[in-house]
């Protein structure tokens, strides 16, 4: 049995303005994320990374191709099932945090998880838990608005662990932030995803986190390929 969390087959798109003016973003795109993998996801802008991370993260459909997430096939699958199985399965995160700003680091880490049904007491220390691991227990009760950018986008990971993933979707992550600060950020994300058996998919510009990562693929022409 194969350890894919992820698995996108054959994955086509095209946006339609008009039957003379079509866009064939995704022309077959293949890819593998396996457990406790961290691939990075090289694309130039327009190349289509935004529509393979909305595919990839349930929050749109392919035209044709598969979707596999946790060995489940989404194709022909309703939206109720496809919420579902993004809120247990998977985690997001962007460019920017995100945060809810009327609440604390600890808060926004509990929040989805209570979304989730779980109970007050466990979610929190989840929370406590995730906080730890990003080096930020002592910053618990703060709002986003009194961290710093590097310490809101590791809060942000934690939100987006909360609820145990299998895989986390990330685009650029660290590109709001200044060099020194996006190499440490980038060096939580991967204990985070070294600590907790995580496979991530991380879209990324910086070729010297891309370097790091476990594998390299580029978006080119409306596939995958290795680098
Ligand atoms: N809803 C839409 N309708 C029509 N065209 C679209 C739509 N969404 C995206 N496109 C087009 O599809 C192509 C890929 O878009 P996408 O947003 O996936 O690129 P991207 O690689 O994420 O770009 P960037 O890195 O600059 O954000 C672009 O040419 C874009 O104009």
């Amino acid at each position: 049995m194969s350890d894919a969390v992820l698995e996108l087959k054959a994955v086509t798109k095209s946006y339609n303005q008009g039957a003379a003016n079509q866009i064939d973003v995704l022309r077959g795109v293949d890819l593998t994320l396996n457990a406790g993998e961290m691939v990075a996801l090289v694309a130039p802008s327009g190349a289509g990374k935004s529509t393979l991370l909305h595919i990839a993260g349930l929050l749109d459909v392919p035209d044709s191709g598969s979707v596999t997430v946790a060995g489940q096939d989404i194709s022909g699958k309703g939206d109720s099932m496809r919420t579902s199985l993004r809120r247990q399965e998977l985690g997001f995160v962007y460019q920017f945090h995100h945060l809810l700003p009327e609440f604390t680091a600890l808060e926004n880490i509990i929040l989805p998880q209570l979304a989730n049904g779980i109970a007050q007491r466990a979610a929190e220390a989840r929370a406590e838990e995730l906080l730890a691991l990003v080096g930020l227990s002592a910053r618990a009760q703060h709002r986003p608005a009194a961290l710093s950018g590097g310490e809101q986008q590791r809060v942000a990971f934690c939100r987006a662990l909360a609820n145990r993933p299998r895989v986390l979707l990330a685009d650029e992550p660290t590109g709001n932030l200044d060099p020194g600060t996006s190499d440490q950020v980038f060096a939580a994300l991967m204990d985070l995803v070294a600590g907790t058996g995580l496979s991530a998919l991380v879209a990324t510009h910086n070729p010297e986190l891309a370097a790091r990562m476990d594998r390299r693929v580029k978006l080119e022409q409306g596939r995958l390929v290795d680098l």
